[in-house]
């Protein structure tokens, strides 16, 4: 095999212009350490047999933290085997457990348990597979997966014996929780919680999460025990605050990741033009899919085992078919050796992937990022990323698949033709020189709070006590509860006094209104469901609908009974919604007034319609026309932050009146970019709507608002620190390089306008306009 950096130089692209960026980091040797004395000889033979011979430091810390009943985070590497530091204190714990266990004060034998929580039911059921192929036929860990595909022999079988459960935060909500009395057994012996991939439980999700914690440590504790918590996350900034508000408690984090690796260069790639002409005669750029499967195909001829991630499961089909295409030409006995991944495998089936890639049957392989979770696929020599993933964190885990021992490694992006992808290819330093995002979440948000709280008081009443637990917001979303006639207060505490089920209440997934199904006509399958509130917007008529890497194309939406009937197609375009928004104010309940210019922050209906969609060819994006749709007008009533400029301040600054809606929604769109640093939100958690005249205030008004019915707390935080967040939009738009607009500053990846009109400038212009008013102002709110 030739050096992947060497074959990526000599590719043409290398040499015209295609290769943008290339930066190395050195080999990094292994830090071992000594294995704990606690463990014994036998589980660290099964290491052993594992290919765990010795530990990393890493792993030694970690285990040692929790054996010592301290919780801790490890945020680590993409397979730097992050699962060693709770399966060496967890084994040990069940394993060391006598059958004489203590009691505890519900008399309840106490015998310890484990408890692991994935994000998805496929992962619980990798980790179950990968505990069973460590501990083998030792009885003394008795391990079940508890999800929706239990028979009910298993659930009881669960229930009585398992001292070892695998499943997920839903199921914890909806079942084992709300049924705990049936789980007491398992609960009371709780010893371990083990919580992995933290880094999925961000935005409103996460903070659905957290409160799951914590009605689970309410419970645990009331049957007398006090697990240890071990968080397993990707690499994120500042894991041990993101660890803290997950679980409520105080978590150490181990960050020095002491696994070695080898040299690896990343590399930054941009798809030449071609003739092909876009929107307006704009210029196309070769598609992001056929670059990749180039670069495959040269990557795997030269020998070299190469992972293309791609976004769907069509491109990566198209990637695999194109590369072995390429292959066949001039490697013939190579084409076979490129294959494709996808989600919906078989654990058997994934298995024998892995072991093909590593053996080297297989040299490429393209994929959907289903891989991400539950696939052990490291040491790879070269990773294609094929269009930026979202964020820096999803990059870097996606380029930690390569970087072998003894020899070097590579990652390279391939950037697709949009704006935010252009942006980040040439300014490497914005991609691999910033610090990976942190794990955004706001347990305190009260419309998560309440929900949870409502549920907790039905699983055994609420206490004075618990409102710490639940932390900040509690009170009050008691007493909104009591108000409502939901909860009742007795002297034992509150009290749910519903017929219903309080857990039903709540959807953790979901982010409001009814969601819609989505059948597969051909099968009466149902795939999956969407949010109410984005199914005009992403199942409408035509739309082309992307499920778990595979394509469908809507046949038939009803967005009154909410189903969308869908059939399995693989069309040679993509389809965007044009989205129609207004906004009036319902009240307002606070104002800060400066000078001439103001501050509010109330409750506003936003009516959002769908009135068509765009469809643009696959890969050069070239528009093949618009169709009209005959939707309804939706109406979310919510919380919103908004301030205002009356039209002579606006006039005096000289800004040409036609520049003014674009520089209003480009400030906009740069303040709900920089929202989420203050306000621990996700960017898709908010929404905003800006006009140059607004019928409600007479004036130029730019409202930021909460996309989740019933507002989420995120624009009360934004209206609290106005000020600030005002001064600090207008920092990052002015500090910004670009000349006219870009994703890092005023354009926005979920503009229903498609980010027309923009004025960068003139957003500077306005923001220093009510800074200006507010230095002149007598209160400021910051
Ligand atoms: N000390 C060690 N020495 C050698 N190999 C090890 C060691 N620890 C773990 N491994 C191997 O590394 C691989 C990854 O381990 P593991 O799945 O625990 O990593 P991870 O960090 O949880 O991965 P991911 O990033 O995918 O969540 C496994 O094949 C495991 O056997």
């Amino acid at each position: 095999m030739t050096d992947p950096v060497e074959t990526l130089l000599r590719t043409p692209g290398a040499s015209d212009g295609r290769l943008l960026h290339l930066q190395r980091e050195d080999a990094r040797q292994a830090t071992y350490a000594a294995w704990p004395a606690w463990v014994d000889d036998d589980l660290r033979r099964r290491f052993a047999g594992l290919g765990a011979d010795t530990l990393w430091a890493h792993q030694a810390e970690a285990a040692e933290r929790a054996r010592a009943g301290r919780h801790v985070v490890v945020a680590t590497g993409t397979a730097s085997g992050k699962s060693a530091a709770y399966l060496l204190p967890a084994v040990t714990a069940l394993r060391s457990a006598s059958d004489a266990g203590q009691r505890n004060a519900n008399g309840l034998r106490r015998l310890p348990s484990v408890l692991y929580l994935a994000p998805t039911k496929a992962l619980a059921r990798d980790q179950l597979a990968a505990l069973d192929a460590l501990v083998g036929d030792d009885r003394r860990i008795r391990s079940a997966a508890v999800d929706g595909d239990n028979s009910r022999e298993e659930r009881q079988w669960a229930r009585d014996h398992a001292n070892w459960i695998l499943t997920n935060p839903d199921l914890l909500h909806r079942t084992l929780l709300p049924s705990h009395a049936r789980w007491a057994r398992f609960l009371a012996g709780l010893q371990y919680v083990v919580v992995d991939e933290t880094h999925h439980y961000r935005g409103v999700f996460g903070s659905h999460v957290a409160h799951v914690l914590r009605r689970l440590r309410r419970l645990a504790a009331s049957y007398g025990a006090d697990p240890t918590f071990v968080l397993a996350s990707a690499t994120a900034a500042e894991p041990a605050r993101s660890a803290s508000l997950l679980t409520g408690l105080e978590v150490s984090e181990v960050v020095d990741d002491a696994a070695p690796r080898g040299e690896v260069a990343y590399a930054l790639w941009e798809p030449p033009l071609i003739d092909a002409r876009g929107a307006d005669g704009a210029p196309v750029r070769r598609s992001a899919t056929t670059e990749s499967a180039g670069l495959l195909a040269d990557l795997v001829s030269a020998g070299i085992r190469t992972l293309a991630f791609v976004r769907s499961r069509r491109g990566a089909e198209t990637v695999a078919l194109a590369a072995r295409a390429m292959l066949g030409e001039v490697h013939g006995d190579l084409a076979d050796r490129v294959g494709t991944y996808r989600g919906g495998y078989l654990p058997e089936e994934r298995r024998a992937i892995e072991t093909d890639l590593r053996e080297g049957r297989l040299l490429g392989l393209a994929t959907t990022n289903a891989l991400e979770l539950g696939i052990d696929i490291a040491g790879l020599d070269a990773v294609l990323t094929t269009g930026f993933p979202g964020t820096r964190a999803a990059l870097r885990q996606q380029f930690g698949r390569a970087g072998r021992r003894g020899g070097s490694a590579l990652g390279v992006l391939v950037a697709r033709d949009d704006p935010l992808d252009t942006y980040l290819v040439h300014h490497p330093e914005a991609l691999l020189g910033a610090p990976v995002e942190a794990t955004v979440l706001d347990p305190s948000n009260p419309h998560v709070i309440a929900g949870h709280l409502a549920a907790a008081a039905q699983e055994t009443a609420l206490t004075e006590g618990d409102l710490e637990l639940f932390g900040p917001g509690a009170r009050d979303g008691v007493e909104a509860l009591v108000a409502a006639g939901w909860l009742r207060r007795r002297a034992q505490g509150w009290f749910w006094v519903r017929r219903d089920r309080a857990a039903d209440l709540v959807d953790i997934r979901s982010v409001g209104g009814q969601a819609t199904q989505i059948v597969d006509t051909e099968t009466g399958r149902l795939l999956g469901t969407v949010d109410g509130g984005r199914a005009d917007g992403e199942v409408h008529d035509g739309a082309v609908y992307v499920h778990r890497g595979e394509s469908f194309v809507v046949e038939h939406y009803d967005p009154h009974d909410g189903v969308a009937l869908v059939r399995a197609d693989e069309p040679d375009h993509t389809t965007s919604a044009r989205t129609v928004t207004d906004i009036a104010i319902v009240a307002e309940h606070e104002q800060t007034v400066w000078d001439r210019a103001s501050a509010c922050f109330g409750e506003v209906d936003v009516s959002t319609q769908v009135v068509s969609y765009v469809r643009r060819r696959s890969g050069s994006g070239e528009v093949l026309g618009e169709v009209p749709l005959d939707l309804p007008v939706r109406t979310l009533r919510t919380s919103a932050v908004w301030w205002t400029l009356p039209g002579d301040v606006v006039a005096a600054t000289g800004l040409a009146p036609e520049l003014v809606p674009g520089a209003a929604h480009a400030a906009e769109h740069a303040a709900i970019g920089l929202l989420p640093l203050l306000a621990t939100c996700d960017r898709w958690d908010i929404g905003g709507v800006s006009t140059a005249m607004h019928p409600d205030t007479g004036m130029l008004t730019v409202f930021v608002h909460d996309a989740l019915p019933g507002g989420a707390g995120f624009a009360r935080r934004g209206y609290d620190v106005v000020h600030h967040w005002l001064q600090t939009t207008r920092q990052a738009i002015a500090s910004c390089t670009c000349p006219d607009g870009c994703p890092s500053c005023v354009q926005s990846p979920k503009c229903g306008n498609g980010n027309h009109p923009l004025s960068k400038t003139g957003a500077i212009v306005l923001l220093d306009a009510v800074l200006a008013q507010a230095s002149l102002g007598s209160v400021d709110a910051a």
